[in-house]
């Protein structure tokens, strides 16, 4: 396409149509002001292309001659559209100018140009992109980026499936984000939805798992169809209300599969320990989705009393039991419009589970006492620090309700395996602690962080923000040191310790030394933790292999031959 000075190549769709114009809703768009909004449509079926004239104001024209009706185009074809010129190639696909990296040669690429910027000075910058659904093969889309602005030197290396990485040497800040935007732009007639995260070095960081995760982390938070820039606050992902720290790898993955998530309307279970944020991750669900104007509701189903969990639920009629004196609607109905998170679902009784699964399944609840069946809309998200699947072996949830809550499985790591987030979430909660209490900021000690990031947090997040609220009360200078951390985090388990054994709260000043830390080879903790993920995946999607394997991003094949190696099994073994 030459538009005034410039031009550009653009592959059509194999199949289907384009709609070329200057307005905002034109497939590919065009600025010249000679082209109507919507000017033209390409339609391209059985490997031919026809141009059709939109009453445009200025007219198509295909080799000077006026377009009337469908005109079939050729190679070689000459097409105007006011001022605009097109040229129409048929050639074979010229190959794409910039092969696409998988995960590993991204990220050696990018510390190679990171060892550059510290040795020249230079800066470098790195987009994220997010493609959501898009029409053409992957592979045309990195060619209409090739021939859309990217330069030789730029680097593309795919992450997931819809997910590319540029990699972009050399550019200051306000040039990189220039080319993240002109990137965007030409994909639009493709990946309509697609949107991007910039993170730059030095600014943002010199390690190259830091400055992907941080573009990642912005590109979740950037609206469809543009550009957002990692900030000082690098990996604080704001989600209306709410702000989650969003940094490890893994919970960059976890936020994008629940972004994607939450633009569908199936039910999602949250898997995780007691605190690992279970509740923000729902949040982020509804956030993301349709139905954000609408209620959002949580209710723990742990602290519902048996015999009032119906009636919170789905509501009651007066006189329906000895205590209801009044009409009241549900969770259900408040919820109507919105998401109802459940909390610690596998709480429920199964009188309850069957009721849930009705509600569920018909869209429509009963209060109690009423005989009258009302609809609801309403999305649910489930959570449980329980493997269900296990429950259901055990004859405590309803298969078909595990089937009807799981058709979406989020796996939340415990923050104990998630080492890049304890110090950010430390000094978010203990800057959020001073400011409450109307204190000076704080620093964290050296020495305390260590002894932070070397503790094993069965309580999760919300055990290190009590341990924050604490500190800042405790500290008496502006730096916080180890004597204001409780002694408990003093004491590192031995690697055959009891997980659950309850630990000693005692005063901050009487305090050991700290113990000794421990080491194994990295290469044994890792296989430990890769089996123990790949067994979790397993009883998390009832023990189905393929499913298993794309939960944790694992290829089939590879999850398949590691399954024989750690000798997995569909099931956990019960704890003796
Ligand atoms: N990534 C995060 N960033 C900031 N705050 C977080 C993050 N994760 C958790 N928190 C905070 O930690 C606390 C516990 O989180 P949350 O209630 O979401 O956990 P949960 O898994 O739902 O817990 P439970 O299983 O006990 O219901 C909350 O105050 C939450 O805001």
């Amino acid at each position: 396409m030459f538009e005034g000075d410039s031009s550009s190549l653009r592959p059509l769709p194999r199949h289907g149509d384009l709609v070329i114009g200057r307005g905002s809703t034109a497939d590919l768009r065009v600025q010249d002001a000679s082209v109507s909004r919507h000017h033209a449509r390409v339609s391209v079926t059985e490997g031919v292309a026809r141009i059709i004239d939109l009453e445009s104001h200025n007219g198509v024209r295909v080799n000077g001659v006026r377009v009337e009706g469908a005109q079939p185009l050729r190679n070689g074809d000459v097409v105007m559209l006011g001022d605009v010129t097109l040229v129409l190639n048929c050639e074979a696909r010229p190959r794409a100018t910039h092969p696409l990296l998988d995960v590993n040669a991204f990220h050696s690429r990018l510390a190679d140009e990171l060892e550059r910027v510290v040795r020249y000075e230079r800066t470098v910058g790195v987009v994220a992109l997010e493609l959501g659904p898009f029409t053409a093969p992957l592979a045309d889309l990195v060619l209409a980026a090739s021939h859309g602005g990217l330069r030789r030197m730029d680097v593309v290396g795919q992450q997931g499936p819809g997910q590319l990485v540029i990699l972009l040497p050399e550019l200051t800040r306000d040039e990189a984000e220039d080319s993240a935007r002109q990137l965007v732009e030409t994909l639009r007639p493709f990946a309509p939805e697609a949107r991007a995260g910039l993170a730059t070095a030095p600014r943002d960081g010199m390690d190259a798992d830091a400055l992907i995760s941080a573009a990642r982390t912005a590109a979740l938070s950037a609206p469809t169809g543009s550009v957002s820039l990692s900030g000082p606050n690098l990996y604080r992902l704001e989600l209306g209300e709410r702000t989650v720290i969003v940094a490890d790898a893994a919970m960059v993955r976890i936020y994008e599969q629940l972004r994607r998530l939450a633009s569908s309307s199936l039910a999602v279970l949250i898997h995780g320990e007691t605190g690992t944020g279970k509740e923000n991750a729902a949040w982020a669900v509804h956030h993301w989705s349709r139905r954000a104007q609408g209620p959002f509701l949580a209710v723990n189903c742990a602290t519902l009393v048996e015999a009032l969990a119906e009636s919170t639920l789905f509501g009651h009629e007066r006189g329906a039991f000895s205590g209801a004196a009044s009409t009241q609607a549900g969770l259900f109905e408040k919820a109507h419009g919105g998401t109802l998170f459940l909390d610690e679902v596998a709480e429920l009784s199964l009188a309850v589970q069957a009721k849930l699964l009705r509600a569920l399944d018909q869209k429509r609840i009963t209060r109690l006492g009423d005989s009258r069946e009302r609809p609801v809309d309403v999305r649910i998200v489930a959570a449980t620090h329980r493997l269900l699947a296990n429950e259901v072996k055990a004859g405590r949830f309803r298969e078909d309700l595990f089937f009807r809550l799981s058709t979406a499985v989020v796996l939340l790591p415990p923050l104990r395996n998630r080492p890049r987030e304890i110090p950010l979430l430390a000094r978010a909660f203990l800057e959020e602690a001073c400011a409450r209490d109307g204190r000076p900021p704080l620093d964290i000690s050296a020495a305390a962080m260590e002894l932070l990031c070397a503790f094993h947090w069965e309580g999760n997040v919300r055990q290190l923000k009590g341990v924050m609220d604490r500190a800042a009360a405790m500290a008496d200078g502006p730096v916080l040191e180890p004597s204001h951390l409780p002694d408990s985090l003093q004491w590192q388990e031995s690697d055959d310790a009891e997980p659950s054994a309850p630990r000693k709260e005692a005063e901050p000043e009487t305090r050991a030394s700290p113990a000794p830390r421990t080491f194994r080879p990295i290469a044994e903790e890792l296989r430990e933790l890769e089996r123990q993920r790949m067994q979790e995946a397993l009883e998390a999607t009832g023990g189905v292999q393929k499913h298993a394997a794309r939960l944790i991003g694992m290829p089939l094949r590879t999850f398949a031959l590691k399954y024989k190696q750690y000798s997995l099994s569909r099931w956990s073994r019960p704890a003796s």
